[in-house]
């Protein structure tokens, strides 16, 4: 059970869209959400392939759909019902796996 993170300030959240491109925060600010198109399926399974070992490993999971080439990704912290760091640290390293 990985230790629940403090939600959020809603600076933090205005932050962090800056050091994240490509992302959004939900109206409601509890999530984050960003859309990502590959040239085909293939390129978008390996790459929902390489964020399912990283968030494994960093046990800190999306919520996400695949139509062919298009993921659609939604990170937020169940445990703590919003945004926390973690969501944070996962959309930075899914940015660096997309290629930015
Ligand atoms: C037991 C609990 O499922 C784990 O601590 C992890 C798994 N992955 C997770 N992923 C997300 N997005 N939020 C969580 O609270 C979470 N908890």
């Amino acid at each position: 059970m990985s230790a629940a993170s403090p939600l959020l300030t809603a600076e933090e959240r205005a932050r962090a869209l800056t050091d994240l491109p490509g992302w959004q925060v939900t109206d409601d600010g509890r999530a984050l959400t960003r859309e990502l198109t590959f040239n085909d399926f293939t390129a978008a399974f390996g790459f929902m392939t390489r964020v399912a070992l990283m968030a494994e490993k960093m046990d800190h999971h999306p919520e996400w759909t695949n139509v062919y080439n298009r993921v659609s990704i939604s990170l937020s912290s169940h445990d703590a019902g919003g945004l926390t760091g973690r969501d944070l640290e996962l959309a930075g390293a899914i940015n660096r796996l997309a290629g930015g």
